[in-house]
């Protein structure tokens, strides 16, 4: 049977408040019941507010969480950004770096370091059949012309040779700065023969260059040492013998190639 508490309670209630049944045998046992019934309930609805209120602080609690979680979600997809920009620049200026490292700033043809690397790249593959030349070039009485046209059109007949000598020998060779007013070929592949007639015409082509640096013209020459790669030779020995071969082209009147 279902019962209709709000009835009940009516009734209760009227019972009580009825002064006829002040003095019935059972009216004191009923208050104290109704008594308790009203405190059950009162524990009751303290008890679900309290429910109520904790389900509403963990709620509450939950979309915080979830606030902060999106929020550092957020900086995090920020940083990783940042950091791969950052990662890109420090590439990007590292290889920078590399490359001036490697290239020498007036002629901006590779500098000794890199010739060097380069050599030493070609000397650790297998040295049966290497078919190889380094030629050592030097320009003719430099010093005599820093002290005719002054040092900055010294800087500029070094920068016209620059481009001049990798024109003669494009993709036959490969020139670097040696250092002052030296250069350095090196001829993978190329026999004596082959690398002696390339090292003339560059030659030929430097003696006939005119240069014109505001109204000053002027001409130019360079004195070259080749060298051919033999069995046994270190990187040392093939460039001695082509600085000795540059030597003997000095002596001889310079302006011509001379073979070690
Ligand atoms: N303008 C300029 N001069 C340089 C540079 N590097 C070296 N020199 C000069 O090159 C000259 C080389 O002189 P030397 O070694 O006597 O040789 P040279 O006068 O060319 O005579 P030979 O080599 O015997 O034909 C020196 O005066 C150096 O100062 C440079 O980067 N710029």
């Amino acid at each position: 049977m279902k019962i209709d508490f709000s009835a009940l309670e009516e009734e209760v209630q009227r019972i009580l408040d009825t002064p006829e049944y002040d003095d019935h045998p059972a009216r004191d046992a009923l208050g104290r019941l109704w008594e308790m019934n009203l405190n059950q309930w009162n524990r009751v609805e303290r008890i679900t507010r309290l429910s109520d209120s904790y389900q509403d602080m963990m709620m509450k609690r939950e979309k915080s969480l979830s606030a902060r979680f999106d929020r550092h979600l957020r900086q995090l997809e920020k940083i990783t950004r940042i950091s791969d920009h950052y990662q890109r620049v420090l590439k990007q200026v590292n290889s920078e770096l590399e490359q001036t490292a490697l290239i020498d700033p007036l002629t901006e043809l590779p500098n000794r370091r890199m010739m060097m690397k380069r050599l030493s790249t070609e000397f650790e593959r297998d040295e049966r059949d290497k078919v190889y030349c380094v030629a050592m070039v030097d320009v003719d009485h430099f010093k005599l012309v820093n002290d005719e046209y002054g040092h900055q059109v010294g800087d500029d007949v070094l920068v016209a040779l620059g481009k001049a000598m990798p024109a003669v020998i494009a993709q036959e060779g490969y020139i670097g700065r040696w250092g002052g007013e030296e250069f350095l070929v090196l001829l993978p592949g190329k026999s004596r023969q082959q690398a002696q007639q390339l090292m003339e015409a560059m030659r030929l082509a430097i003696a006939e260059l005119e240069l014109d640096f505001d109204g000053k013209r002027l001409t130019t020459s360079v004195s070259i040492g080749l060298s051919e790669h033999r069995q046994g030779d270190t990187i040392d020995s093939l460039l001695t013998r082509a600085d000795d071969a540059l030597y003997a082209a000095k002596s001889l009147g310079r302006n011509q190639v001379t073979v070690d």
